[in-house]
């Protein structure tokens, strides 16, 4: 097993894309294939200590699933899969994809109710990210005036994925005990 699990909800498959080009950076043994969390079970998931989990934000400010028009299942169905579950030990970094000039009153939202989630249950959430550079009304991902995890925008910045990724895995890999 890998040191580190990669999972995703995504919809139109930008959040897929980016936890790939994460995956691609790091060899089978530090990283898992990234995988649609509707394909993973409650018991996999669990064995993982350390944790990179992605999500878009849909709707209003929802987690991607079944009630937000998704084809398939996603976060929404698979959270209460994992509720009663304790994460203490576990160290979880999240990243998230939104648009934050057609939903500036919702950027990001799921990104914070993953981090909610996983806090609420015992996680070291790690990876919080700066909000310079995006301009937004209002996110509950933003916690003492910081994103909760890396802020992805590929609707109107997609120039800086790349970018904004690279220097957010440098920033999380010693709580990861990553060389990069
Ligand atoms: C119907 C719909 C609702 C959306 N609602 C939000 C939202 O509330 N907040 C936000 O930041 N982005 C919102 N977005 C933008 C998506 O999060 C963004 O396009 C994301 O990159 C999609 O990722 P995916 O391709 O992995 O599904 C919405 C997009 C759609 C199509």
């Amino acid at each position: 097993m890998a040191k580190i699990g990669l999972f995703f909800g995504s919809n139109t498959g930008k959040t897929r894309k980016v936890a790939k080009s994460i995956k691609k950076r790091f060899d089978d043994e530090t990283m898992s294939d990234a995988v649609n969390v509707n394909r993973v079970s409650a018991e996999d998931f669990a064995q993982y200590q350390f944790l990179i989990l992605g999500t878009p934000t849909l709707g209003d400010g929802e987690l991607p699933g079944l009630s937000t028009d998704c084809e398939s299942e996603s976060w929404e169905e698979f959270l209460p899969k994992i509720e009663g579950l304790d994460f203490s030990g576990k160290t979880v970094a999240l990243f998230g994809l939104g648009d934050q000039v057609g939903y500036p009153d919702n950027y990001l939202d799921a990104m914070g109710e993953l981090s909610e989630f996983f806090a609420s249950r015992g996680a070291k959430l790690v990876g919080a990210w700066p909000t310079d550079g995006y301009e937004f009304e209002s996110s509950t991902a933003v916690v003492d005036g910081k994103f909760v995890g890396l802020a992805l925008d590929l609707d109107n910045q997609s120039g800086k994925t790349d970018e904004r990724v690279a220097a957010w895995l440098a920033q999380i890999a010693p709580e990861f005990g990553l060389s990069l």
